[in-house]
C-alpha cells in the first residue's frame, strides 16, 4: 500500500478545538479571534499583557544547503517541538506562513510534512488567515496613492524616474518583473518603468515580521521610502498620509495565528519565508509572544544557515533583543550528496564518498553557527531511502568534527522518532553555553557589514560592487541609516552567488547589482547575483497537479 500523502495524513489529523489548543498555553478563550474552529488569532490586548513575563529557551532550526526541495527544516521544528512535549515540555512551534508562489511553483507549502506538519494544513499553504493578502493590498495601495499623487499635483515633486516602491503580488510571474505603468494617455496617469515583487520580499512583509505592536507597525510603515524627489531628498510614506490606512488593512493580520500539529502542540504560523530575497523568519510578535507562555520554543529560518540563520541572528535577533540557546542544524543524506557533487536525478543511490565530501559544507555552517557564540546540534532528517553506510558516514564525520548528531525519524514517526534528539537540545539549552553576538557591529559601514558575512559567513573573498552602488550606499550612512543591518538577497543553493556550486567553495567573490533601502523595517537589501525578487514557475508547475476530486478534496497540495 503506497504511504499516505502529506495532505492525506493532514486530513486524519485528530484536532481539538483551538480554545483547547490555547487554554494548553493559559490562554483565555475571550482573548482568541476565531477563524473558524482550528484557527485563531491572539488578541493585542492579550499579548500586550504578556510583556513582563519572563522567556522561555528558544531554539533555532535551520540547515545545510539545500536541494530545490528543501531539506525538512519546517519538518523537524514540528517535529522537535512534538518531541519536546513528548518528553514532558512546555513547547511551541513558531512557524512562517505559506506563499502561494512556491506552493503552485516548484517547492510546495511550509507546513512541514509526513507525520510532523501542522494543521489545518490545505488552509495554512492557501489562503490561511488572509494575512498575505492584507499585506498584499496594503503594499500596493500606497504603490496607487504614488502615481495617484503623481496624477494629480504632484505636490511633493516626486520625480517620476525614481519612484523605487513597486508592486506586489502573491505568486510566481516573471511576466510581471518589468512593467511600465500608466500606458493609455494621460487619463492613465503619468507612464513610468516599475515591476512587481512576490509579496514575500516585500517591504511591508519584513515590517510585519519585525514590528512589536500596532503602533511600531504604523511608524515603520510611514518610515518607508516610496522614492525621491527632483533634489534627491526622500520621499516617505507618511509624507502621502499612507501609513494610517495601511494600518487599518494590517490591523489583524498583526496578531499571530495560532493553530496546531497533528499531535496538537501549539503552533504560531505568522510571517513570510523566503530568506534568499527577505529575511525569512517567523514574526518577531509571535516568536516573542510563544516566548512568554513557554518553556521552550522551536523555531525557523529559511533555507540554509548562510541566509535564514545568518538572518535571524544579525537581524531578527539584535531588533528584538532574542538570542537562541540551542540551533539545530538539519542535514539530509540527499542534501550532502548534492553538495558533494551529485546531480539532483542520481541523489537516490547510494554513494558515501560524495556524502563525506558533500560534509564539508555542513561542517562551514557548524563553524558559521558557532561564530554568533551559540551551541550547536547536528539533526539528520532520515529519508526511506538513505542507507546506513550514508548514515554512519555523517555521524562519523560529526563526532570527529567535535558536534553530536542525531538520525531523526519524526517524519516517519512523529514524536516518537525524534525524542532523543530533543532530550539533547533540552541539555544543549539549559547548558548555558549561549554567549550571543552577531557578527557585525551596528556602527560598521553598509558596505563593509555586506564584507563581513561575504567572508565571515560565505567564505568569499569579499564583496564586488560598482562605484553606483557604493555611492548609494554612502548617501544612505550620510542620511543616517549607517547603522542598519544588511539583508543579504542571494542563491539558497550555493555559498556563493552561483547556484550551481555547491560543497565549501573558496576563491569567488559576491557580486552585489542592487541594493534596497528598507528605512521602514532597517534593513538595507544586498541583491547578489541574478537573484530574483518575483520568481517565474518552473516548466511544470505544481499548479497543473492541484484540483479538487470528485468529492471537493483538495489533491495535490504538498
Ligand atoms: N524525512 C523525510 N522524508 C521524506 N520527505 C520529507 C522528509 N522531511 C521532509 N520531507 C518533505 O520534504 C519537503 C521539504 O520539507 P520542509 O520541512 O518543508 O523543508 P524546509 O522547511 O527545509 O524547506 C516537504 O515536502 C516534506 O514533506
Ligand atoms: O525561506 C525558505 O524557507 P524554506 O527553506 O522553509 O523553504
Ligand atoms: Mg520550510
Amino acid at each position: 500500500m503506497a504511504p499516505k500523502t502529506d495532505i492525506e495524513i493532514a486530513r486524519d489529523a485528530q484536532k481539538l478545538p483551538i480554545g483547547e489548543v490555547a487554554a494548553t498555553l493559559g490562554i483565555p478563550w475571550e482573548d482568541l479571534i476565531p477563524y473558524g474552529h482550528d484557527k485563531a488569532k491572539l488578541s493585542a490586548d492579550y499579548i500586550a499583557g504578556l510583556k513582563d513575563r519572563p522567556r522561555g529557551k528558544l531554539i533555532l532550526v535551520t540547515a545545510v544547503n539545500p536541494t530545490p526541495a528543501g531539506e525538512g527544516k519546517t519538518t523537524t521544528t514540528v517535529g522537535l517541538g512534538d518531541g519536546l512535549r513528548a518528553i514532558g515540555k512546555k513547547a511551541t512551534v513558531c512557524i512562517r506562513e505559506a506563499s502561494l508562489g512556491p506552493c503552485f511553483g516548484l517547492k510546495g507549502g511550509a507546513a512541514g510534512g509526513g507525520h510532523a506538519q501542522v494543521v489545518p494544513m490545505e488552509e495554512m499553504n492557501l489562503h490561511f488567515t488572509g494575512d498575505f493578502h492584507a499585506i498584499t493590498s496594503a503594499h500596493n495601495l500606497l504603490a496607487a496613492m504614488i502615481d495617484n499623487h503623481i496624477h494629480w499635483d504632484n505636490a511633493l515633486d516626486i520625480d517620476p524616474r525614481r519612484v523605487t516602491w513597486r508592486r506586489v503580488m502573491d505568486m510566481n510571474d516573471r511576466a510581471l518583473r518589468q512593467v511600465v505603468t500608466s500606458l493609455g494617455g494621460p487619463a492613465n496617469g503619468t507612464p513610468r518603468e516599475s515591476g512587481f515583487d512576490i509579496t514575500v520580499a516585500s517591504e511591508v512583509m519584513a515590517i510585519l515580521c519585525l514590528a512589536t505592536d500596532l503602533a511600531d507597525l504604523q511608524r515603520r510603515l510611514g518610515d518607508i521610502i516610496i522614492g525621491y524627489r527632483r533634489d534627491r531628498t526622500p520621499v516617505h510614506a507618511r509624507d502621502l498620509q499612507a501609513d494610517g490606512a495601511m494600518t487599518v488593512l494590517l490591523q489583524q493580520a498583526m496578531q499571530p495565528n495560532l493553530v496546531q500539529t497533528l499531535e496538537n502542540t501549539p503552533a504560531f504560523v505568522h510571517g513570510g519565508p523566503f530568506a534568499n530575497i527577505a529575511h525569512g523568519c517567523n514574526s518577531v510578535i509571535a516568536t516573542d509572544t510563544a516566548l512568554r507562555l513557554s518553556d521552550y520554543v522551536v523555531t525557523e529560518a529559511g533555507f540554509g544557515a548562510d541566509l535564514g540563520a545568518e538572518k535571524f541572528m544579525n537581524i531578527k535577533c539584535r531588533k528584538a533583543g532574542l538570542a537562541p540557546d540551542a540551533v539545530v542544524i538539519v542535514a539530509t543524506v540527499r542534501a550532502l550528496k548534492m553538495n558533494g557533487g551529485v546531480a539532483k536525478a542520481d541523489l537516490g543511490g547510494e554513494n558515501v564518498a560524495a556524502v563525506t565530501s558533500g560534509c564539508a559544507n555542513l561542517a562551514r555552517h557548524i563553524e558559521n553557527v558557532k561564530k554568533f557564540g551559540v551551541p550547536v546540534i547536528v539533526g539528520i532528517n532520515h529519508f526511506v531511502t538513505d542507507t546506513e553506510a550514508e548514515l554512519s558516514a555523517v555521524q562519523a564525520f560529526c563526532r570527529q568534527f567535535g558536534v553530536e548528531a542525531v538520525v531523526n525519524h519524526h517524519w516517519a514517526r512523529g514524536s516518537a522518532g525524534i525524542t532523543g534528539m530533543a532530550e539533547k537540545v533540552v541539555a544543549l539549552a539549559e547548558g548555558g553555553a549561549r554567549n550571543f553576538s552577531p557578527i557585525y557591529p551596528d556602527d560598521m559601514s553598509l558596505f563593509d557589514k555586506m564584507d563581513t558575512v561575504a567572508r565571515e559567513i560565505y567564505r568569499a573573498d569579499g564583496v564586488v560592487a560598482d562605484e553606483r552602488v557604493r555611492a548609494q550606499l554612502r548617501a544612505w550612512e550620510e542620511a543616517g541609516h549607517r547603522s542598519l543591518p544588511v539583508c543579504m538577497a542571494k542563491t539558497p543553493y550555493s555559498f556563493t552567488a552561483d547556484p550551481t556550486r555547491g560543497g565549501a567553495p573558496t576563491g569567488f567573490t559576491i557580486p552585489v547589482r542592487e541594493v534596497r533601502l528598507s528605512a521602514g523595517a532597517g534593513f538595507v537589501v544586498a541583491i547578489c547575483g541574478d537573484i530574483m525578487t518575483m520568481p517565474g514557475l518552473p516548466r511544470q508547475p505544481a499548479a497543473e497537479r492541484i484540483r479538487l476530486d470528485a468529492d471537493g478534496n483538495i489533491e495535490g497540495l504538498f
